[in-house]
């Protein structure tokens, strides 16, 4: 059976619960997300024990942001790990963003175009033009013309970035919750099912799934859901 398009975010203080959760997850989805969390924690060896653990892409969700210099260089650090994804900051512009593809070859660089957590009255406080759909679209665009081969949205603007960037970018949509789950900081939400329908490639799914009383029987609940769907 082909795994589900998902990408479980291991966001935990202690690998040995990341670990355990990817191999929990690992038979369901296709892909396992290490971030911030782990990565600044533990650094390789998250990504080492990961794979260990659970047979699945590597996602390194690390959010570059900088100066096109030092992102090459943070890029170049860890392209060795060869992760399937690696993620950077769209907002850092498109010398930044090529910056990150041309130092990660053998990687697919997602830009992240506005966090989900984010709201047109956000992007009003901090001076961004909006309203969110409109700066996605731009973000999106910029990206991939400066190599980006992957994007990350909300599964609200997934269709509209798909009619933009056409067929071949990867489409990332965190975001995601089932019916009636607990949204907790995300502002732009969607269910894994609608996600799919508006053109993602892959959903990123953290606490509905790491938070279940059983993680891999959530994860397998899921992937069944999004098999029914299709
Ligand atoms: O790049 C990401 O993965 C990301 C981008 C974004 O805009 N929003 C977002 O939530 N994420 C990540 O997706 C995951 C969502 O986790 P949950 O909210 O627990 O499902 C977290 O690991 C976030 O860091």
């Amino acid at each position: 059976m082909t795994r589900a398009p998902v990408a479980v975010a291991l966001d935990a203080p202690e690998l040995d619960t990341a670990a355990r959760w990817a191999s929990l997850v690992a038979p369901h989805v296709s892909t396992l997300k290490v971030g911030l969390e782990l990565y600044l924690r533990y650094g390789t060896e998250a990504v080492t024990r990961v794979r260990d653990a659970g047979d699945a892409d590597l996602f390194l969700d690390l959010k570059l942001h900088d100066i096109p210099a030092t992102v090459a260089g943070a890029a170049r650090s860890v392209a060795r790990l060869k992760p399937a994804y690696l993620t950077v900051h769209a907002a850092g512009g498109p010398d930044m963003v090529r910056a990150a593809v041309e130092a990660a070859p053998d990687t697919r660089v997602a830009a992240v175009t506005l966090l989900t957590s984010l709201d047109d009255a956000d992007l009003a406080a901090l001076g961004v033009a909006g309203p969110v759909p409109a700066a996605v679209l731009r973000f999106a665009v910029l990206a991939v013309e400066a190599g980006a081969r992957a994007l990350v949205c909300s599964p609200r603007e997934a269709s509209a970035v798909r009619d933009a960037v056409g067929p071949d970018v990867v489409i990332i949509t965190p975001g995601v919750r089932p019916a009636g789950a607990d949204v907790q900081d995300q502002a732009r939400v969607a269910t894994p099912e609608s996600a799919l329908a508006a053109g993602a490639d892959l959903v990123v799914v953290g606490r509905p799934i790491t938070r279940a009383d059983d993680p891999g029987a959530a994860a397998a609940a899921l992937a069944a859901g999004l098999r029914a769907a299709r």
